[in-house]
C-alpha cells in the first residue's frame, strides 16, 4: 500500500437525504442497526482501517443536533467533521468535498451502506492513487431487459454490465473540479460527474454484502448479515 502513504486520505460519508423510500418516521441513516444508528457502522467501517482516514460526516441540516444527541447516547466518540448537506446527494457531494484538501485521496461514499469492508475501501484507495478514480461494482444477478419505447423490451447481456456501489474514490483535486463544472443535479452518482469531465472510471470489485438501505427489506438483510459476519460471495 505505499501508493497510499503519499496523500493523506480522506472519506466523505454522505447521510444528508431523507429516506422517503424507507417509508420511516426517522432518516433512514438513523435507523438501528444491531443497537446502534446504521451511520455510526459506516464511519466505523472507516475508522477500522490500519491508514488513518479523515470523517466529513454531511447531515441533513435540521438533524446536526439530533446527530450530536445519539453520540452521547452511544458514546460514539470518533473524530468527524460536520457538513450540511443540500437538498440532492450531488449537492451534498459537493459541499462535503469542500472539506477536503487538493492533495487528498478521497473516498466518497453512501452513509447507508454501513457493510462495507476494510478490504474493499482500501483496494479504492490504492487503485485511485495509481489511476485517479476507483469505483466499487459488482456483476449481476439476474438478466436484464432494456425498456422499448412501444412498451415491450429487449434482453441485453449481462455480463456488459455492473452493478455501481460506493465507496467511488477520486484525487480530490480532480473530482471537486468535477463538480463545479456541474450546476444540474441530474446525476446519481460520482462516477458519473467524473466521468462528464473527461475521467475515465476504473472499476474495483465490491461485494453484496455492501447493500445500499433503501427500503425497509435492506434492513432486516443487513441485521441478518451482521449477524452472520462471515457469509459473502466475492467473485
Ligand atoms: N440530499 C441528499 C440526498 C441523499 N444523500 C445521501 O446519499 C446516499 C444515497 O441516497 P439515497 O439512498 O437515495 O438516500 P435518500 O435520498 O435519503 O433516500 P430516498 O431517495 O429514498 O429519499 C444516502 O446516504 C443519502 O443520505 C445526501 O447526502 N443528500
Ligand atoms: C451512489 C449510488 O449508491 C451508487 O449505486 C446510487 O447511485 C445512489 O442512488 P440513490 O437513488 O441516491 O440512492
Amino acid at each position: 500500500m505505499d501508493a497510499l502513504s503519499s496523500s493523506p486520505l480522506y472519506a466523505v460519508i454522505v447521510a444528508g437525504g431523507s429516506g422517503s423510500r424507507m417509508q420511516s418516521s426517522l432518516p433512514k441513516q438513523f435507523l438501528p442497526l444491531q443497537g446502534k444508528p446504521v451511520l455510526m457502522h459506516t464511519l466505523q467501517a472507516f475508522a477500522s482501517l490500519p491508514q488513518s482516514v479523515e470523517l466529513v460526516l454531511v447531515l441533513p441540516e435540521v438533524q446536526m443536533a439530533y446527530w450530536q444527541q445519539l453520540c452521547r447516547q452511544h458514546r460514539f466518540t470518533l473524530p468527524h467533521q460536520l457538513v450540511a448537506g443540500g437538498n440532492s446527494r450531488f449537492q451534498s457531494v459537493k459541499r462535503g468535498l469542500e472539506k477536503v484538501p487538493d492533495k487528498a485521496l478521497v473516498a466518497i461514499h453512501d452513509g447507508v451502506r454501513p457493510l462495507i469492508e476494510g478490504d474493499i475501501i482500501l483496494r479504492a484507495y490504492q487503485l485511485a492513487a495509481e489511476k485517479g478514480t476507483a469505483v466499487v461494482a459488482v456483476p449481476l444477478k439476474d438478466s436484464i431487459r432494456r425498456l422499448q419505447a412501444d412498451g415491450s423490451s429487449q434482453s441485453s447481456p449481462r455480463e456488459e454490465y455492473r452493478l455501481v456501489q460506493t465507496p467511488q474514490t477520486f484525487r480530490a483535486e480532480a473530482i471537486r473540479s468535477a463538480y463545479a463544472r456541474e450546476e444540474q443535479p441530474h446525476f446519481t452518482d460520482c462516477a458519473s460527474v467524473a466521468e462528464a469531465a473527461g475521467l475515465h472510471i476504473h472499476l474495483t470489485e465490491g461485494s453484496y454484502r455492501n447493500l445500499k438501505i433503501t427500503t425497509p427489506e435492506d434492513l432486516l438483510l443487513a441485521e441478518a448479515l451482521l449477524q452472520n459476519g462471515s457469509l459473502h460471495y466475492r467473485n
